[in-house]
């Protein structure tokens, strides 16, 4: 079944068009990269899909987004935004914050649970109880990803979530969404590192100008669409079976 749909998207920030015509439909379980040069309205993409910018055409499971209730939405999506912000609670509580759409007054064991669960898959379980001020930026992304778990949701939406991570902790997190993939969620990614995004997403999203300019496997990543994208010769090769880009 179709997760997440676009039909005939547009978007505008006062007046100046950054979306135009946008048409995607993006399956169950799929694993899509969204790239593209800075700027080019991917972030502004990801905002629509997931209902934090309010536009005509995006459809979530087929129902139109603007039918569901917050917390309908916040129990099928969730987006992980390009900078988790520090506040005064803690890695635990901020984490809890996911289960939300899901609480009662109190939470439950099962809340509970649910956030111990998402801590360990981040591997930042030591950090529970520390105030989220105090963190690396890498840590406090891995925060922002651990509330995503704990939201339990059908589609995960990540910008760009490999920002200020070492390559292990890139490496564990492209796993982590494979995983989430492979057990049938939705993980739409918009992403720079076009080489973690060769080797671990199945279908790739080029936005360029505010526009889908190519949508397809690995089969459409050749040197002319780099070259028209980002202005930049590249070479494909492979390492271990694995795909490599090297601009030039
Ligand atoms: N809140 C806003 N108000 C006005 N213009 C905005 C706003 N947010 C983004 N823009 C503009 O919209 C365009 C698309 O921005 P967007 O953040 O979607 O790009 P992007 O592809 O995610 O870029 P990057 O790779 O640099 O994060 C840019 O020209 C940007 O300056």
């Amino acid at each position: 079944m179709t997760a997440v749909e676009a039909r005939n998207l547009h978007y505008s920030y006062n007046g100046t068009k950054v979306l135009k015509d946008i048409n995607l439909k993006i399956e169950d379980g799929e694993f899509v990269a969204i790239l593209g040069p800075n700027g080019a309205g991917k972030s502004t993409l990801l905002k629509c899909l997931s209902g934090i910018l309010r536009c005509n055409g995006v459809y979530i499971s087929g129902r139109p987004i603007e039918k569901y209730s917050r917390n309908e939405l916040a129990r099928l999506i969730a987006y992980v935004p390009q900078r988790t912000e520090p506040g005064f609670m803690t890695v635990f509580d901020t984490v809890l914050l996911g289960r939300r759409p899901y609480m009662g007054l109190r939470p439950s064991k099962r809340d509970i649970d649910a956030v111990k669960n998402s801590l360990k898959k981040l591997g930042i379980e030591h950090l529970a109880l520390r105030s989220t001020r105090e963190l690396s930026g890498g840590e406090l992304q891995k925060v922002g990803i651990a509330r995503a778990l704990a939201q339990e949701p059908e589609i995960f939406m990540f910008d760009e979530p490999t920002n200020n991570l070492d390559i292990r902790s890139q490496l564990e997190v492209m796993k982590l969404a494979r995983e989430l993939s492979s057990e049938g969620k939705t993980v739409i990614m918009v992403m720079h590192e076009i080489n973690l995004a060769l080797r671990f997403a199945e279908r790739f999203v080029f936005i360029f100008n505010g526009r889908v300019v190519a949508d397809g496997g690995r089969d459409i990543l050749r040197p002319a669409l780099f070259r028209e994208v980002y202005g930049t010769d590249v070479e494909i090769g492979e390492v271990r079976g694995i795909p490599v880009v090297v601009p030039l």
